[in-house]
């Protein structure tokens, strides 16, 4: 599925950090206004720490029904450049699609079951690699070790992170029954049977990541933008192990080369490093 090896596009292949790279990596712009010069892009590649760099960083979200998983993505999505990808928007479109399919999974969801991981994680597939973005939130999936699996021998891949929203039972009822999107599964009755599949099903999903030191946990019992100061927190702390994009430029006006490293988690920050052995 990663095939697209990026450094195969690329006129130089990318040499292991030096010295003087990994001393100033962490050099910060003189000021908001000193951008890097125009510059023709010579190169531009993704690092990801936990990735080998063919495929974008993957994020499970995961969570009860009602935690705020939704919510807290399209957050993440719009402050840090992830794209999202809902595993339950992907197969609520199938049914609006009104394919044969579609009817099944509409059954499902209305059952609060969970649907055969080869249709799911064939849509997510799909999703992503459809997807120019080099960080994914996979939202609401894996359900079940099953999916986890499938996923991971589809893609040949694990998650690079798994955020874990962790939420009480009755806070999770209370949103859901005031959610108001007029979604079939938003029912008593079916909520109850989401908070059942969710313990029994989901939870050993996040166990088996937390196991891995892969999971983190953050408390979704505040408001929402409590609880999107606790994944900052999160992102901020786990930076240098997180994702580092470097774009390789060329030359500028005084024939100097550049490497900008963006680092997502403050949104806007850059950081300018002068690397002298490209000049
Ligand atoms: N921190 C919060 N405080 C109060 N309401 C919230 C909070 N976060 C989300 N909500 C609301 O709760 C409802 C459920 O949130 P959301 O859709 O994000 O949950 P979800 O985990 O994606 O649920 P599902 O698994 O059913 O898709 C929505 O109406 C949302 O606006
Ligand atoms: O990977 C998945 C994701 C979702 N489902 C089914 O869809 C509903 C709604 O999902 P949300 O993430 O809450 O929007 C869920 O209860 C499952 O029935 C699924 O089977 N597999
Ligand atoms: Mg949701």
């Amino acid at each position: 599925m990663w095939r697209r090896r990026l450094s195969a596009l690329l006129p130089r292949t990318p040499s292991a950090p030096s010295s003087y790279q990994q001393k100033h990596r962490h050099i910060l712009l003189p000021t908001p206004n000193e951008k890097p010069p125009a510059l023709n892009l010579l190169r531009l590649f993704t690092s990801l720490a936990g990735s080998d760099g063919d495929r974008p960083f993957i994020a499970f979200v995961l969570g009860g029904p009602g935690s705020g998983k939704g919510t807290q993505c399209s957050r993440i999505a719009s402050d840090f450049g992830f794209a999202h990808v809902s595993a339950g928007d992907l197969l609520r479109n199938e049914i609006s699609s009104g394919t044969d399919k579609g009817e099944d999974i509409l059954e499902i969801i209305r059952e609060g079951r969970i649907v055969p991981s080869e249709i799911t994680v064939e849509l997510i597939r799909k999703a992503i690699e459809s997807s120019t973005a080099k960080r994914v939130l996979i939202d609401g999936f894996p359900r079940c070790e099953e999916n986890r699996i499938a996923f991971e021998k589809l893609t040949g891949t694990e998650p690079d992170l798994v955020i874990f929203f962790d939420c009480p039972e009755d806070l999770m009822v209370k949103r859901l029954l005031g959610r108001n999107q007029g979604r079939v599964d938003d029912n008593i009755e079916t909520i109850k049977k989401r908070l059942k599949v969710f313990e029994s099903l989901n939870m050993p999903v996040v166990n088996y990541y937390s196991s891995r030191g892969k999971a983190h946990k953050i408390n979704a019992t505040g408001t929402a933008d409590e609880i999107f100061e606790a994944v900052r927190k999160l992102f901020s702390s786990l930076r240098s192990q997180l994702i580092i994009e470097m774009c390789f430029l060329s030359s500028d006006a005084k024939g100097r080369c550049y490497e900008a490293v963006f680092f997502p988690p403050e949104p806007g920050e850059s950081r300018l490093v002068e690397i002298p052995h490209y000049v």
